[in-house]
C-alpha cells in the first residue's frame, strides 16, 4: 500500500500490521469467542444500517492467553493517556456480511481504533469525507492488527467489503466468515 495517501495517514498514527497474531493465537481467540456467538442468530442490519449478516458480543473477562494478546494491542496501538473501554467489541461477519462507509461515532470512541482480523482477510476502504476522489483500500489479512488513529479515524470512512466487491490491487480477496476483535479508547472530556 505504497501510495502518498497511505504516507499521509501512516503519519497520522494509522497501520496495519501483518501477522500480529500468531495461528495459535488464532484459534485461541476464535475459540474463546464462539460459544458467546453462536447463542445469536445472524443479524441482517445494525440499528444504523452499517453493518449487514453479522452477530456481535462485547467482552470484559478474557482467558489469561488472551489477555495478554490482548495486552500486546493495546501497547502497541493505544497512546499511554488516554482512558481505554475495558470492554472489547467481537464482531462476527458471515461470509455475505459487509460494513458500509461509516465514522465511528465521536461521543463514544476516542482517537484510537484497534482491531484483529480472524478467519479471513478482507479489503477496508477509506474515503475522505471531503474529498471522496481521496480514498484508498487496505488490505486486511487474517491475524493483521489495523489502527485507525488521526485522520483515518476522524476525516476517512471505513467500509470492510463484501465479497462480490472484495478486490486488492485487481487480485481476488475471497471474503469467508471473519471475527474481528476491536479495542478503543474513550473521548477525552472536554477541557
Ligand atoms: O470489523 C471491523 O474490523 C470493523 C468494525 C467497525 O467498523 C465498527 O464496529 O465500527
Ligand atoms: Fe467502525
Amino acid at each position: 500500500m505504497p501510495s502518498g495517501l497511505w504516507r499521509r495517514l501512516q503519519a497520522g498514527g494509522a497501520a496495519v500490521l501483518r501477522g500480529f497474531v500468531g495461528e495459535g493465537e488464532e484459534a485461541l481467540l476464535a475459540r474463546e469467542v464462539e460459544p458467546l456467538l453462536r447463542r445469536r442468530p445472524y443479524q441482517d442490519q445494525h440499528w444504523d444500517g452499517a453493518i449487514h449478516k453479522y452477530r456481535e458480543t462485547e467482552r470484559l473477562h478474557w482467558s489469561q492467553e488472551s489477555r495478554e494478546i490482548l495486552q500486546r494491542v493495546r501497547d502497541v496501538a493505544f497512546p499511554p493517556q488516554v482512558p481505554q473501554l475495558a470492554q472489547v467489541h467481537v464482531l462476527d461477519l458471515d461470509k455475505t456480511g459487509y460494513i458500509k462507509p461509516h465514522i465511528d461515532s465521536v461521543k463514544f470512541c476516542g482517537c484510537t481504533i484497534a482491531g484483529l482480523s480472524l478467519l479471513s482477510p478482507s479489503v477496508m476502504r477509506l474515503v475522505s469525507e471531503q474529498n471522496p476522489r481521496d480514498c484508498l483500500d487496505l488490505l486486511l489479512e487474517r491475524r493483521s492488527l489495523y489502527i485507525l488513529r488521526g485522520p483515518a479515524r476522524y476525516e476517512f470512512t471505513h467500509e470492510i467489503l463484501k465479497d462480490e466487491e472484495s478486490f486488492f490491487d485487481g487480485q481476488k480477496i475471497p471474503r469467508e466468515r471473519r471475527i474481528s476483535i476491536i479495542c478503543r479508547n474513550l473521548p477525552l472530556p472536554p477541557s
